[in-house]
């Protein structure tokens, strides 16, 4: 069987859809897979902070269009880039095991959050981020930085930031996991809804698709991730809400934590479920619409 596998040409997305292709075809050896890449609205406008673009979906409209157009029978996503809602006739059909959910900090000096120097500039040009560093550290500045993960990289190196804050998951896919300089537990940064989790999605009735994808399946992940999308879904999550969902399994039990702010960082209300394993991803959503309503009416 032969599956045209559809990708950003970032470097981060062509390693994980590498990766991920390599994945699937150890599990069904018969399979071959070509790959289409696709250039996203969000690929085009790296100096502006997404929040001002508007929109939701940047980073995912054009795979989408491969797949319904029939060019490609599968799109490899950061599931943290896919919204809530998606085109009618398209599914997640796969959400693959989870790589390191965690932010970390990689800082020019090395020196940790608690040793930064009064008024250090933190980029990033996540609200979320900026929320939960501010809620530590309120002396930081923080800078607006985008693009891709060796562009902030740079960044740092050259001083136009002191610190900057990325996801572990893109910098371990990259090899440069060496980069950190400082893990951020969950207690500190709060993950994004979806971090460190792949999402592969193809057409509703697409048989074929659907019957290797469901080869890679990682059900806990898959679990953690329905409750964490179904906070954004409840609190209608868009780029101008703070917003953080992360669910881990502990033992028998479902654990999800959430936070909401205003989008000046202001009022921001947590909270957390702890609820028996779901059966299915329907259950666990049931938990994720639950806690979100309660941070939206908080
Ligand atoms: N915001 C962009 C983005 N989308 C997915 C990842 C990689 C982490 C992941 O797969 O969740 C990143 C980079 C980052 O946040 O540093």
């Amino acid at each position: 069987m032969r599956l045209v596998l559809a990708t950003r040409r970032s470097a981060l997305a062509l390693a994980q859809s590498r990766a991920f292709a390599e994945h699937l075809k150890s599990a069904v050896p018969s399979l071959v897979i070509e790959e289409l890449q696709v250039v996203t609205s969000g690929d085009k406008t790296q100096d502006r902070p997404l929040q001002d673009i508007g929109g939701k979906g940047l980073f995912i409209k054009e795979l989408e269009e491969a797949l319904l157009d029939g060019r490609a029978d599968f799109a490899v996503h950061s599931i943290k880039d896919v919204p809530a809602e998606i085109a009618p006739s398209l599914t997640l059909a796969c959400i693959p095991a989870r790589e390191d959910p965690r932010d970390v900090l990689v800082s020019r000096t090395g020196a940790p959050l608690k040793a930064l120097p009064e008024g250090a500039r933190v980029g990033t040009s996540s609200l979320r981020r900026a929320v939960a560093l501010l809620a530590v550290r309120p002396d930081l500045q923080i800078t607006p930085l985008r693009g891709n993960v060796d562009t902030r990289l740079r960044k740092v190196e050259e001083g136009v930031v002191d610190v900057a804050v990325l996801a572990l998951a893109g910098l371990k896919r990259l090899g440069l996991a060496a980069r950190a300089t400082e893990i951020l537990e969950p207690e500190v940064s709060l993950p994004a809804i979806g971090q460190g989790a792949l999402g592969i999605e193809c057409r509703v009735d697409d048989a074929r698709a659907h019957e290797a994808l469901a080869a890679v399946v990682h059900p806990e992940t898959a679990t953690c991730v329905s409750a964490e999308r179904a906070v954004m879904a409840a609190v209608e999550g868009n780029c101008r809400m703070p917003v953080a969902a992360h669910a881990v399994r502990a033992g028998g039990v479902l654990w999800l934590r959430a936070f909401l702010a205003e989008p000046d960082g202001s009022r921001m209300r947590t909270g957390e479920r702890r609820v028996p394993w779901p059966q299915d991803a329907l259950e666990a959503a049931r938990c994720g619409e639950d806690l979100g309503a309660e941070l939206r009416s908080a």
